[in-house]
C-alpha cells in the first residue's frame, strides 16, 4: 500500500506544511525553468517537457522520487520489459513494448512468451497486405481496387487506430477513405455503410477476444450487407480480414486464417495499436509511417527503461500527477493538445488511463485508502478555451493540465493582411503559451482595481480576479510526425504504468467492465415480453416496462 511507505507520510506532512505559490516559487528561483524541464531526443524524435509550473518544492520533488523508489517502480518496470507476469489477476505478461522493439525485441525475446518471436512475421504480413490495398493490387470481388476501409472494433480495438489515423491525417492516402465503426447502436454501421460501395470496401474486424458483442454484431451486419450485393460467400475473403488473438472464433466467423492478423494475450487491448490492431493505421498512412510510429515509441521505451528516475520523463509526469491526485484531492487531469489533428487524444487516454488505473483494490486485494487514477478528459485547443476553461481559471476545483503542442504545423497558413510571419499556427501557439501562464500567475485584485478605476463595484472587481497557482505541464515538440506521436503515446503509457505501480493496482486488467455486460445479457433475454422481466429492482423494472410501452 502506497500509504504505508515512509515517503507517503512525508509527502502528507509537506502538503500540510504548505507549498509556496507558483509566483513565489518562480520569484525565489530564477533557474526554475532550467531545472524543471527535460528534453527527450533520440534520432529524429524530440520532445520537450516543462514541469516548472507545478506546485513542487525541491523537498516535495525529492520525496516523490523517494516514493517511486520505495514502491519498487524500477523493479516492476524491469519485470514488465522482461516479460514477467505483472498482470497478476490474468496471469499474463505485459509486453506491448516488445511490439515496437525492432528488430531486437529487447529482453522480451528471452521471456519465452509465445508469439514474441512471431512479431516480425506478423509485421511482414501487415506490410504486404497494407501495400497491396494501397497500391490497388488487392482487388474486390468485381476486380476494382479498394476505396473504403471500415475498421469494426471497440475500446482498444478502435480508439488507438482512430486516434492515430486522425493525428497523422496529413500523411494519409487520399484515395482511401477510412471509417471506424464501434457502437452497437445500429446508427453507427448504417451511416457508415451508406458511404461505402460493396465492390470497393474492405472490412477489418478488430477484436482481441473476437467475442465482443458490439464488434461481432456489427461485423455480422456488415457481412450481411456485403453478401446482399456480392451474393456468393466465396467473395467474403477479399473483403473481410480479422485482427485477433482468437483463431477458433475468427474461423467460426468465416474468416480464413490467411486473412487473419495475429496478436497475443500479452498485448492489452488499450496498448494494442502497436500490434495487428494497427493494420488500419498501416493501410491509411503506409507501412513506413507505421514503422516510424513504432520506432518513436521504442525510443521512449529505451528512455523509460534506462534513465534515472530524476530525469525520466514518464516518471516525472506520473509523480507530479500523483501529488495532486493523492494530496490535493484533484479528481481529474485534463489533456489539452494545441493541434487539431490530436482531437481524439483525450478520448484515447480516457481508456488508456481510466481502464488501467481506475481501481480501488491493490494487486493483493486490499482496499486502497488513497485516491487512484484520475478522470481524464480534454479537448483540442483553442476550442476548450471557449467552453470549459472558465472553470479551469476561476472554478473551485484544482484541475492539473497538460498542454501539448507542435512548434510547426502541417498547415502553416499565412493570415491575409496580418503582420509579417503571422500564421494560424502562430496565433494557436500564442494561446498555448498564454493559458499556462494565466493559470499559474493569475491576476491580482490590485491589478484589477488599477485597470477598472475607483468607480468599479466590489462585485465586479472580485469577479475579474484570477487566483492563479493552478499547475500545468507544457509538452512541446518540433512537428507531429509518426515517430514523435509514437514517443508521445508511449510517454503517457509509461506515466500510467508508474502511477499504477505506486498505487499497487493492476493496471492491466479491467474487471470493472464485466458486471454491466453480464446484466445486459440477462436483460436482453427478458426484453421480449413484460412478464419475462424479473429479478430487478423497481427502478430497472419500471424503466424496462416504460420502454416496452413506447417501442415499435
Ligand atoms: O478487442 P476486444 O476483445 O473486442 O475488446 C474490446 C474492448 O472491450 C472490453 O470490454 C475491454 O474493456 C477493453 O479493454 C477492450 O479494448
Amino acid at each position: 500500500m502506497a500509504s504505508s511507505l515512509p515517503a507517503y507520510a512525508k509527502l502528507q506532512s509537506l502538503y500540510d506544511t504548505g507549498v509556496p505559490t507558483l509566483p513565489a516559487l518562480f520569484a525565489a528561483d530564477p533557474a526554475r525553468f532550467k531545472t524543471h524541464s527535460r528534453t527527450f531526443a533520440s534520432g529524429d524524435v524530440s520532445l520537450f517537457v516543462d514541469y516548472s509550473k507545478n506546485l513542487l518544492t525541491p523537498d516535495v520533488l525529492a520525496t516523490l522520487f523517494q516514493l517511486a523508489r520505495e514502491a519498487g517502480v524500477e523493479n516492476l518496470r524491469d519485470a514488465m520489459f522482461s516479460g514477467k507476469h505483472i498482470n497478476t489477476s490474468e496471469d499474463r505478461a505485459v509486453l506491448h513494448t516488445a511490439l515496437r522493439d525492432l528488430p531486437a525485441h529487447f529482453a522480451a525475446q528471452k521471456s519465452g512468451e509465445p508469439g514474441v518471436t512471431d512479431v516480425p512475421r506478423v509485421l511482414a504480413h501487415i506490410k504486404a497486405f497494407s501495400e497491396a490495398v494501397r497500391s490497388g493490387a488487392h482487388k474486390g470481388y468485381t476486380g476494382k481496387p479498394i476505396r473504403s476501409v471500415v475498421n469494426i472494433g471497440i475500446g482498444g480495438s478502435d480508439l488507438g487506430p482512430v486516434m492515430v489515423t486522425e493525428a497523422l491525417r496529413p500523411l494519409a492516402a487520399r484515395h482511401l477513405s477510412m471509417h471506424f465503426v464501434s457502437n452497437i447502436d445500429g446508427t453507427h454501421i448504417a451511416e457508415t455503410l451508406r458511404l461505402c460501395d460493396p465492390e470497393t470496401t474492405l472490412f477489418i474486424v478488430a477484436s482481441k477476444t473476437f467475442t465482443t458483442q458490439e464488434t461481432i454484431t456489427n461485423a455480422t451486419t456488415a457481412r450481411t450487407w456485403f453478401l446482399s450485393h456480392a451474393k456468393d460467400n466465396k467473395h467474403v475473403a477479399k473483403h473481410f480480414v480479422a485482427l485477433s488473438t482468437n483463431k477458433e472464433k475468427v474461423t467460426a466467423f468465416g474468416i480464413d486464417q490467411a486473412n487473419m492478423f495475429e496478436f497475443w494475450d500479452w498485448v492489452g487491448g488499450r496498448y494494442s495499436l502497436w500490434s495487428a490492431i494497427g493494420l488500419s493505421i498501416a493501410i491509411s498512412l503506409g507501412f513506413d509511417n507505421f514503422e516510424a510510429l513504432l520506432r518513436g515509441a521504442h525510443a521512449m521505451d529505451n528512455h523509460f527503461a534506462t534513465t534515472p528516475l530524476e530525469d525520466n520523463i514518464p516518471v516525472i509526469l506520473a509523480l507530479t500527477g500523483l501529488w495532486y491526485d493523492d494530496f490535493y484531492g484533484a479528481q481529474t487531469h485534463v489533456l489539452l493538445p494545441y493541434d487539431q489533428y490530436l482531437h481524439k487524444f483525450a478520448d484515447y487516454f480516457q481508456q488508456g488511463d481510466m481502464e488501467s488505473n481506475g481501481k480501488s483494490v491493490t494487486k493483493d486485494g486490499k482496499r486502497v485508502d488513497y485516491q487512484t487514477g484520475p478522470i481524464i478528459w480534454g479537448a483540442s485547443g483553442t476550442n476548450g478555451q471557449h467552453s470549459f476553461y472558465q472553470l479551469l481559471h476561476q472554478g473551485t476545483k484544482l484541475v492539473p493540465a497538460d498542454f501539448i503542442a507542435p512548434a510547426q504545423s502541417w498547415n502553416e497558413i499565412k493570415v491575409e493582411g496580418g503582420a509579417s510571419g503571422l500564421t494560424h499556427h502562430r496565433i494557436l501557439l500564442s494561446n498555448f503559451f498564454a493559458q499556462p501562464e494565466a493559470l499559474a500567475f493569475g491576476k491580482s485584485e490590485a491589478q484589477v482595481r488599477k485597470e477598472l478605476g475607483p468607480n468599479a463595484s466590489e462585485a465586479l472587481v472580485k469577479s475579474k480576479v484570477f487566483e492563479g497557482n493552478r499547475p500545468s505541464n507544457s509538452i512541446l515538440f518540433p512537428k507531429l510526425t509518426p515517430a514523435v506521436l509514437g514517443a508521445l503515446i508511449a510517454m503517457y503509457e509509461h506515466k500510467i504504468f508508474v502511477q499504477g505501480a505506486i498505487w499497487g493496482v493492476n493496471s492491466y486488467d479491467q474487471m470493472g467492465v464485466e458486471l454491466g455486460k453480464v446484466l445486459a445479457k440477462n436483460i436482453l433475454a427478458q426484453l421480449g415480453k413484460p412478464e419475462d422481466v424479473t429479478g430487478h429492482d423497481s427502478s430497472t423494472t419500471g424503466l424496462i416496462h416504460q420502454y416496452m410501452k413506447w417501442r415499435v
